[in-house]
């Protein structure tokens, strides 16, 4: 489906801010990238397709709302990596306000957030994924996206998008959104060890994520 519509995209409106929450998030988006670079419309120095990853934060500031007894409205985690298990990647010690954890909660607490897509497409058994709050998610990007094109200052979200931070060559991390839609990646923030470590987990399965989503569109 997704390389269906950005066949039509690429010819009509290559320049098209795109946000891809379709999963798996991981593979749709280089699928998406190699149709453009197929179709002659993709352009190296731009970024303009984003794999939609808000869900993640949404979760990672309620889930310590929750926990900590504050306004879910003034928290915010970063979550960087990819959309799926030990890609999703909450960095809690970045939270603003700061909250403190010790390390078991702390990794109850990742472990939960990495899993809590699964955990209600289980629970729905059959019956589609976390649907509503999913819209949530991509009305939150979207509004900020569509603000930083409307020349708002300071619209800063976590997405999916070609990246050099890490060996793997697409990686979410915190992006300053603009008028030409990423303004400046704002790269991985400060972590701790067992954030860094968290990263290095993550990258044999989001390289073959992204390899696979490569082949698909080699076949
Ligand atoms: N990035 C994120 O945060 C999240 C992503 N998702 C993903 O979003 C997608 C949709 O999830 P749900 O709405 O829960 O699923 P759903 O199963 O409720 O809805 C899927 C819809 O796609 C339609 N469909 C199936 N084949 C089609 C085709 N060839 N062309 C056009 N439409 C077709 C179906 O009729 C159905 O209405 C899934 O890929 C899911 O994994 C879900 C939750 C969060
Ligand atoms: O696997 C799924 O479709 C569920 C998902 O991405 C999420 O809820 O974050």
């Amino acid at each position: 489906i997704v390389r269906d519509l950005c066949e039509v995209c690429a010819e009509v409106c290559p320049d098209a801010i795109m946000g891809i929450i379709t999963n798996p998030v991981n593979s749709t988006v280089p699928i998406a990238e190699e149709v453009y670079k197929r179709k002659n419309a993709f352009n190296e120095n731009k970024i303009n397709i984003f794999g939609v990853t808000s869900l993640d934060i949404v979760r990672a500031n309620t889930f310590v709302s929750e926990l900590k007894g504050l306004d879910v409205d003034k928290i915010n985690v970063p979550v960087i990596g990819g959309h799926s298990g030990v890609t999703i990647i909450p960095l809690l010690s970045q939270a603003t306000p700061a909250v403190s954890f010790p390390q078991e909660e702390r990794k109850k607490l990742t472990e939960r957030i990495q899993n809590a897509g699964t955990e209600v497409v289980e629970a729905k058994a059959g019956a589609g994924s976390a649907t509503l709050s999913m819209a949530f998610a991509a009305a939150r990007f979207a509004y900020k996206m569509l603000d930083a094109l409307n020349g708002a200052d300071n619209r800063v979200e976590c997405a999916y998008v070609r990246s050099t931070e890490t060996p793997a060559a697409y990686f979410a991390t915190p992006l300053l959104l603009g008028k030409n839609g990423v303004e400046k990646n704002l790269g991985i923030p400060k972590t701790i060890e067992y954030e860094a470590q968290l990263i290095e987990n993550a990258m044999p399965e989001l390289q073959s994520n992204i390899k696979k989503g490569i082949e698909f569109m080699s076949k």
